[in-house]
């Protein structure tokens, strides 16, 4: 009997099932440049979609477009949370970013964003750096996120990094009743732009660290680093950092690296860190409650970036975005109270007030509103 294939039809009620909850989904396609990319637009009722553009060797399409779907849901809540008038959005580009990348390529991309005509800005993310936009950035206004010299906010990594600085204060607090961190015990995940700085203000604070990257370079100026502060860096292999006994687990990698195989390994009392979807499944925030682990949802934690690329669009101002950054202290306070006082989930917390304050905003928007775009748009 010869096999029965799905229709045409099928595939593709298939596809927009994935993408139901999601405004719309851009697949760019440049062979000229071997461009390879999809842009998600989630939700733009705070504003223009705004998210960082992700590069990676993805094995399949199917994989990009999971993981681009996700990061981008992610990006609406952590607008709502960073209290910035943008949606969520994100793109990733297929390819490997120490191979694939070209000026050609990011122009093509540059094209692309403009073809949105406003309805989605983006900058860095994992495997892209400040120098890939200045070349989109001739192609289109709407890049947030450009170096210094070319009227940018800069490096979006310095204020995501002390985000998550002042999140685990939070959770010090939280935990122990002051915002100590000096003598505690970290374990990283992933020592790229945002790790490694984390690390660096980890050591500065007196702490101790596990850490591991795929990167061997990357362990070893860290472990370097530490021995010339004067404090201990243990450097341990891939999977090894999920039991490593310590006070915080911080992915600063790549997402759900929480889940059922992991849970059942940490040895810690908090996780705070960089990385984007942390948790598998939202019910993996259960698991971490039961086991008495406080979880600091990822999307606050690490919404220092954001509140830098949106932000530049004022004109780039430092003192004001390390004032925007601080505030995720307060916000992450707010979380953890919400989720003691209802019984619920530090995750469930987050979202209900972002999901308030996207209601309230839904209420507000007219019938007559103009189209959705950023209202200062100083570079157009
Ligand atoms: N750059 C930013 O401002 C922001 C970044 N994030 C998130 O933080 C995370 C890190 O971002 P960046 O530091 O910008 O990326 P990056 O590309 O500079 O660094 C990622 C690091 O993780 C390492 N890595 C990859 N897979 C790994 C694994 N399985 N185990 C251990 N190490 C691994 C890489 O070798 C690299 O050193 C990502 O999830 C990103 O989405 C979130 C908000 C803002
Ligand atoms: O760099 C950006 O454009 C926004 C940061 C971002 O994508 C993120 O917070 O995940």
């Amino acid at each position: 009997m010869s096999e029965i294939k799905p229709s045409a039809s099928s595939r593709t009620t298939d596809l927009f099932e994935k993408m139901q909850e999601h405004e719309q989904v851009l697949f760019c396609n440049d062979p000229a440049t071997g461009l390879k990319a999809i842009i998600a637009i989630h939700d733009t009722t705070l504003g223009p979609a705004l998210g960082g553009t992700r590069m990676r060797p993805y094995a399949t399409v199917e994989e990009a477009l999971e993981d681009v779907l996700r990061l981008s849901k992610a990006m609406t809540y952590k607008c709502a949370a960073a209290d910035v008038d943008f949606g969520g959005g994100k793109a990733v580009i297929i390819g490997d970013p120490a191979k694939d990348k070209t000026p050609e390529l990011f122009r093509a991309y540059g094209q692309f964003i403009d073809s949105l005509n406003g309805r989605f800005y983006t900058g860095t993310d994992m495997g892209t750096v400040l120098d890939d936009f200045v070349h989109a950035c001739k192609e289109t206004y709407c890049i947030a996120g450009l170096p210094e010299e070319y009227g940018g906010g800069g490096e979006t990594s310095i204020p995501t990094a002390l985000g998550v600085l002042y999140s685990m204060k939070a959770v010090a607090r939280t935990l122990w009743g002051h915002e100590e961190l000096s003598g505690k015990r970290f374990a990283i995940q992933g020592l790229g732009k945002v790790g490694f700085k984390v690390a660096e203000h980890l050591l500065q604070e007196g702490a101790d660290l596990c850490v591991t990257d795929v990167d061997k370079t990357a362990v070893d100026q860290v472990v370097e680093r530490a021995g010339k502060l004067g404090r201990t860096a243990t450097a341990v292999k891939g999977e090894e950092i999920y039991g490593i006994e310590a006070d915080f687990f911080v992915p600063c990698a790549v997402g759900g690296i929480i889940n059922d195989h992991t849970i059942g390994q940490l040895k810690v009392q908090a996780i705070a860190g960089a990385a984007n979807n942390q948790l598998l499944h939202e019910s993996h925030a259960l698991e971490l409650k039961r086991k008495g682990i406080l979880y600091a949802p990822d999307y606050v934690v690490n919404s220092g970036g954001i509140m830098q690329v949106s932000d530049e669009l004022y004109g780039p101002n430092k003192e004001r975005v390390l004032a925007k950054t601080k505030a995720i202290y307060h916000s992450l306070l707010h979380v953890f109270s919400e989720a003691k006082e209802k019984n619920i989930t530090t995750v469930e917390a987050a979202n209900l007030i972002c999901e308030q304050r996207i209601q309230s905003r839904k209420g507000r928007n007219s019938f007559f509103s103009p189209r959705k775009r950023a209202k200062w748009q100083i570079r157009h």
